[in-house]
């Protein structure tokens, strides 16, 4: 089976054209093939697929096997692969996800795309269609206590996937890995939760980490980087355009006043092509 690895902002997936290749069991295959010692090693799988309601359908799994309603960095990724490799000669196209239809503007030069800027849809704020559990909705800066008795203040946000925001100091040191996991695996959380880690540096520059559901830290996650501009308007920390400092690269966020949807804007990289030979 063939297979073309690409990153965005180091979140590097295994991307499959499902127009010329048969997947069967795609959570199998993401577990095996996002493995980094017997597999190809990734942070999952994505599968670029006809659609009826759109230019192309992706669907995406977790290195765990799971799926994943949206991915930011992999719809900059699927923009880059569909125009370079000839799916279509679309500047613009469209993407049905599980999350709903995205719409895409790849920035070409000389047959290049440089970066993609992607319509993220409005974000989804009530509590039960993120789904947090919690009192109040919005959930804006709530205590929501983890397993060890530490209380940390969320603000939720779907971006079509579930993310909890925390603010913290500095993230350099902040550990992600032991409080990531808590939280998103904690019960007020009934689909799990992406978790983001926030530091303000200023009112249109924010750095984040993130411990992504199914996945564990990434360097970059586009959709949380978009649920992190969203709560810091929402807690008044930022205004609408802001620079998202991730560990693997930078992506422009916009949460437009106007039409309330957010805009993310970055770069997408093929690494290399290669070809699966074992059975699953
Ligand atoms: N890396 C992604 C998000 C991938 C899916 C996520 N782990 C989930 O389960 O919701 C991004 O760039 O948005």
């Amino acid at each position: 089976m063939r297979f073309t690895k690409m990153e965005g902002c180091g979140n590097d997936y295994i991307y499959i054209n499902c127009f010329e290749e048969v997947v069967e069991q795609p959570e199998k295959l993401a577990i095996a093939m996002s493995e980094r010692h017997f597999g190809i090693g990734a942070d999952g799988l994505v599968l670029i697929m006809p659609s009826e309601k759109a230019d192309f359908r992706m669907r995406m799994f977790n290195l765990d096997g799971s799926e994943g309603e949206m991915c930011g960095n992999a719809v900059r990724c699927i923009g880059k692969y569909t125009y370079e490799r000839g799916l279509t000669n679309k500047e613009e196209i469209s993407l049905e996800t599980a999350g709903g239809i995205k719409y895409l503007k790849c920035n070409i030069e000389k047959g290049i795309v440089k970066t993609v800027r992607v319509d993220m849809g409005e974000p989804i704020l009530e509590a039960e269609k993120i789904p947090v559990k919690h009192e109040t909705s919005p959930v804006i800066r709530k205590s929501i206590v983890i397993n060890n008795n530490n209380e940390f203040q969320f603000t939720c946000v779907s971006m079509g996937n579930p993310h909890g925001v925390a603010f913290v100091e500095e993230t350099e040191n902040f550990p992600v890995q032991e409080y990531g996991k808590q939280v998103e695996n904690n019960p007020a959380f009934p689909k799990k939760t992406n978790v983001e880690f926030v530091q303000l540096i200023n009112r249109n520059h924010i750095k984040m980490r993130v411990w992504e559901r199914g996945s564990g830290e990434t360097l970059a996650c586009g959709t949380g980087a978009c649920a992190s501009v969203v709560a810091s308007i929402l807690n008044g920390f930022c205004d609408r355009e802001v620079k998202v400092s991730l560990l693997g690269g930078e992506l422009t966020i916009h949460w437009n006043e106007e039409n309330n949807h957010v805009y993310m804007t970055g770069p997408a990289a093929f690494s290399f092509d290669g070809v699966w030979l074992k059975d699953v």
